[in-house]
């Protein structure tokens, strides 16, 4: 076994919860314009946290920041901090691979490996980290049951990943995402390009998955923040402003007794 090369056990039970993502002060530049200004935002283990707000407001600029994908775009820059349980995950103590290993990604398209087969998909995360399972078919059923995508599957865990839904390939996404063990999923629109009934599989999944990944979800759908998250963060850029958070707290509050009018109207759909 090299430094690089760990046997992960595959037998071993999800934690009880993933960590815990502090962003302290984070403002972000593409070259010389400014997209995003000082957001403080505590996305806390165990919880979905939602992030909110019109088109072009910075959320999926903020939620690169916390895998530090942000910086794969020539000239784009950042401020501030972002720790995981406590560690600056810009800082030299964290390799960059551990960082997006501990941090996972869902995106907006599901993106699998289309010739690549169901269950080689689940684990081809494993080789570019560097990790290695002991009992690979005991990981692809976990990670397919997680997703809750197992019961669909099991019997063609062969075939070709192409051949599969758009909602079932996110889900397989959500599971080759867990195959590295992520204690953070962040998802840009995960539902976005499915159907309501793919959706709420998708839901439920999340559901399920918040005690073990702490998920923060970037959502246009006011419903699904509702659904989805325990604490929600309202983004706003005005008028050639960067985006900042205008108003985080418990979902319930944030949609339900908003205090600032910005929110409400937004929340209702009155703009945006
Ligand atoms: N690669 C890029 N190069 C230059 N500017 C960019 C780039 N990506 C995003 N931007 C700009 O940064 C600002 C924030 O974009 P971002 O995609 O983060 O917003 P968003 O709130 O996620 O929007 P949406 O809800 O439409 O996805 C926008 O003004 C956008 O034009």
């Amino acid at each position: 076994m090299t430094a690089d090369t760990q046997v992960m056990e595959a037998a071993e039970q999800p934690g009880p919860a993933g960590g815990t993502l502090d962003a302290i002060g984070v403002s972000a530049w593409f070259g010389q314009r400014k997209v995003l200004e000082k957001v403080d935002i505590v996305m806390r283990a165990g919880e979905v946290t939602a992030l909110i707000g019109p088109s072009g407001c910075g959320k999926s600029t903020f939620l690169r920041i916390l895998n530090r994908m942000h910086e794969l775009v020539p000239a784009a820059t950042l401020a501030g901090s972002v720790l995981l349980d406590g560690e600056d995950i810009y800082g030299t103590e964290l390799r960059l691979t551990e960082v997006r290993r501990r941090i996972g990604m869902v995106f907006q398209k599901p993106n699998p490996f289309p010739a690549m087969s169901i269950a080689d998909n689940v684990t081809a995360g494993l080789k570019l980290n560097g990790l290695r399972s002991a009992d690979k078919e005991t990981l692809i059923e976990e990670c397919l049951r997680r997703a809750s995508l197992w019961d669909e599957v099991r019997n063609r865990l062969p075939a070709p990943a192409g051949g599969l839904s758009g909602g079932q390939q996110q889900r397989l996404c959500i599971a080759r995402s867990l195959a590295v063990r992520p204690d953070v999923l962040l998802m840009d629109e995960p539902c976005s390009a499915l159907d309501p009934t793919s959706t709420r599989r998708v839901e439920e999944t999340i559901h399920e998955l918040k005690e073990q990944v702490t998920i923060i979800i970037v959502t246009h759908n006011m419903q699904q923040a509702q659904r989805v998250s325990q604490r929600c963060a309202f983004f706003l850029a005005e008028e050639n402003a960067p985006g900042r958070v205008v108003e985080q707290g418990p979902t319930e509050q944030v949609f339900h007794e908003p205090e600032d009018p910005r929110t409400a109207d937004y929340v209702n759909g009155r703009f945006g």
